[in-house]
């Protein structure tokens, strides 16, 4: 047998065997595109997912006949871009991820796509605040640093805001903090979990190393966070102006969401990075910030606090802070003059 079908077949079978305690619809919005054309075929190899739901603009009932054809239980449907399917496909859902939306070119930050990106995330929120009030809302469309506070403040337009059920995925950063040490120390990145606090974008991704046992200095720890905080940059140049990460994306979106539906399946101690409403530093101007978070059946089940840090990565924090607290009021500013 190739090595292929070896692989696929051990999927099946975990797809097979694996109890499906509850029904869980999970849409994805932006499912045509670069990371939603990914991330719908790991969610449709995932035995927690019964349905799978996905919209785009263009082409979500083509990729949803493709990846229906794979012999995994779930239902998959793709709805057409009228408001009518956007509503079907949100209603009922457990999780929403939103992909969608435009990646960068060579030369971009990501705040220079906020000007296109915070309207499709704007109606995209409004829409799930209708149909889907109590989802858990998986925002993955940059700038998050500022899409998140943009959806916190239409879900509060409508009236159904639920703070413990709004994440921006900032999973990458923490793939990419445990690959790169991994390299760096010749350790087994499966193994390696290292903390990203903070915000994703630049500066306001802060990972701390320390906090892993690990002591680099000098050259070697500045190159390594700023491969960190530059990570998604190294794509983009290596894409040559086709785009951003998609399929890392697609695996770290994954695996976000599958962690979600743990903890709602009742698994305890599941734990993930993400930016969330956060207290730890409201009182510094930051509604929202991504640390370690414990998931449960009702979304955020408890905000783990930065912890011990070295004076480094406390100069790190600081200026992640005046960052963030700006990318935060953009969006928040955003939103309260353009409902
Ligand atoms: N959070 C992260 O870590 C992370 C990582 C990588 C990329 N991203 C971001 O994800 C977004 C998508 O990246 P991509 O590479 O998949 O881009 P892409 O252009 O390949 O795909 C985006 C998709 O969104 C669809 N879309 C646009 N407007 C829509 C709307 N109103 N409703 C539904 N669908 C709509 C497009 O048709 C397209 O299929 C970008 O903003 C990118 O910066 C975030
Ligand atoms: O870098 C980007 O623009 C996409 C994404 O945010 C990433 O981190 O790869």
């Amino acid at each position: 047998m190739s090595a292929v079908r070896q692989v696929f077949g051990a999927v099946q079978r975990r797809a097979f065997s694996a109890s499906t305690r509850q029904a869980s619809k999970v849409t994805v919005l932006g499912a045509a595109g670069g990371i939603g054309q990914p991330l719908s075929l790991l969610l449709k190899l995932n035995p927690r997912v019964s349905e799978l739901a996905l919209y785009d603009i263009r082409l979500a009932p083509g990729v949803a006949a493709d990846i229906g054809h794979i012999n995994t239980k779930s239902t998959v449907t793709g709805y057409d871009p009228t408001p009518s399917g956007l509503r079907d496909c949100l209603k009922g859902s457990e999780i929403v991820l939103i992909p969608a939306g435009v990646p960068r070119k060579p030369g971009m930050t990501r705040d220079d796509l906020f000007n296109t990106n915070a309207s499709i995330v704007r109606d995209l929120a409004k829409a799930a605040a209708e149909s889907a009030p109590e989802a858990n809302i998986l925002v993955i469309s940059n700038p998050v640093n500022s899409t998140v506070p943009i959806t916190a403040e239409v879900f509060k337009s409508k009236g159904v805001y639920n703070p413990r059920r709004l994440f921006g995925v900032t999973t990458l950063d923490v793939v990419r903090a445990s690959r790169f040490i991994s390299q760096i120390k010749g350790t087994d990145p499966a193994n390696e979990n290292i903390t990203v606090v903070g915000g994703h974008s630049g500066a306001t991704i802060v990972p701390l190393l320390s906090q892993a046992g690990y002591e680099l200095t000098g050259e070697q720890l500045d190159e390594y966070v700023h491969r960190v905080q530059f990570g998604g940059d190294e794509v983009v140049q290596a894409k040559g102006g086709a785009g951003s990460a998609t399929l890392s994306m697609a695996m770290a979106g994954a695996r976000f969401a599958e962690s979600l539906l743990k903890a709602a399946q009742g698994q305890k101690g599941v734990i993930e990075p993400t930016f969330v409403d956060s207290p730890l530093f409201k009182d510094q101007g930051c509604d929202f910030f991504a640390s370690n978070v414990e998931l449960g059946p009702n979304g955020v089940e408890k905000i783990h606090p930065v912890g011990k840090i070295t004076d480094y990565e406390q100069k790190l924090l600081d200026v992640c802070l005046g960052d963030l607290q700006k990318n935060i009021q953009k969006g928040v500013d955003f939103a309260k003059q353009n409902p």
